[in-house]
């Protein structure tokens, strides 16, 4: 019987804890703030950018938040984001990406504060993750850390292969899989939907995390028995539905689910762990900036 991890319950645990740092944090004259920039035409991007702003409100964050045209310069953007920066109500940053195609998004990223980095996608913080001086995790493989942990799924010893070699996911889900630390200590093999025999690969795999943004494109027969599949895939596929789209991972749920002993489903999975790792890291950079002490869970 395959086990489906409740992302959206662990969430809600992680989530509370968070607030209970903020309560803290302001009951010691420190109000955390978290700054998100929308600079995009595209449905997805305004969803998720209004359930952060939702989600700070629900755990006690002071939500700030800028949208730009899409046809802005890039100038706009990085002053904007300068603002930001020495806006002393503002402890995170987070410029919802993909940003216009005539924005240099690395120009983006390396602009923001380190210190405000809530994303941890600033080239300091990811060198930091590397090397194993972890400042703020990446808030999609953090997530996915906690819902392993959170199912009692160990790390330590086994084979993981993650499809996907994002900057936002692939690559640090990987760095935190190698490094010798809880839910890390793991052969890690990094492919991409590209990778030459790439079932071959998947199949050696007692973790498999889906990252590479290709309607269900892990399947039964690319996995081996009882192995444990993390699906990231946040894809839109046009359908009869009230939103004109369902939401699709990467991975064929039902095919996989006969072969996975444990499997995250989507929506529900991974995606409410982002948002509440957001909340935990823009805690985290308050608890920093003001030198005020959180226990974070
Ligand atoms: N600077 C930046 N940081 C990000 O962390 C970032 C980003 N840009 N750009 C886009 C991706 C995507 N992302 C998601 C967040 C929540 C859900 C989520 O909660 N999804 C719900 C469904 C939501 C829906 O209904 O569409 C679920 O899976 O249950 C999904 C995807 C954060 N991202």
């Amino acid at each position: 019987m395959t086990t489906i991890i409740d992302g959206k319950e662990i969430a809600d645990r992680i989530r509370a804890d968070v607030s209970d740092c903020a309560a803290h944090l302001a009951d010691e004259g420190v109000t955390p703030g978290l700054a998100t920039v929308l600079m995009s035409d595209d449905g997805a991007s305004e969803t998720y950018v209004s359930m952060k702003q939702r989600a700070c409100e629900e755990t006690g964050i002071e939500g700030i938040h800028r949208v730009l045209d899409p046809e802005a310069s890039a100038e706009t953007l990085l002053r904007q984001i300068d603002d930001f920066n020495d806006d002393p109500r503002v402890h995170g940053i987070l410029v919802q990406m993909p940003v216009p195609d005539h924005v240099d998004s690395q120009a983006v990223l390396e602009r923001v504060d380190p210190m405000k980095d809530v994303d941890g996608f600033h080239p300091e913080n990811v060198g930091r993750l590397v090397t194993g001086n972890t400042r703020y995790k990446p808030c999609t493989p953090h997530g996915i850390q906690k819902l392993l942990e959170a199912a009692d799924i160990e790390t330590e010893g086994k084979d993981a292969v993650v499809v996907g070699r994002s900057d936002i996911v692939g690559k640090p889900m990987a760095n935190l899989l190698v490094q010798k630390a809880p839910r890390g200590n793991a052969t890690t093999t990094v492919c991409h939907s590209r990778t030459d025999d790439l079932a071959e690969k998947t199949r050696t795999a007692d973790i498999v995390i889906a990252a590479a943004g290709v309607p269900e494109m892990i399947t039964g027969d690319m996995l081996s028995e009882g192995c444990t599949v993390i699906d990231v895939g946040v894809n839109r596929v046009d359908a009869e539905t009230e939103k004109g789209y369902e939401l699709v991972g990467d991975v064929a749920f039902e095919s996989a689910s006969e072969k996975a002993d444990v499997i995250t489903p989507v929506p529900g999975g991974v995606g409410p762990m982002t948002i509440a790792m957001l909340m935990y890291n823009t805690v985290k950079a308050a608890s920093l900036q003001s030198g005020v002490d959180v226990e974070l869970p």
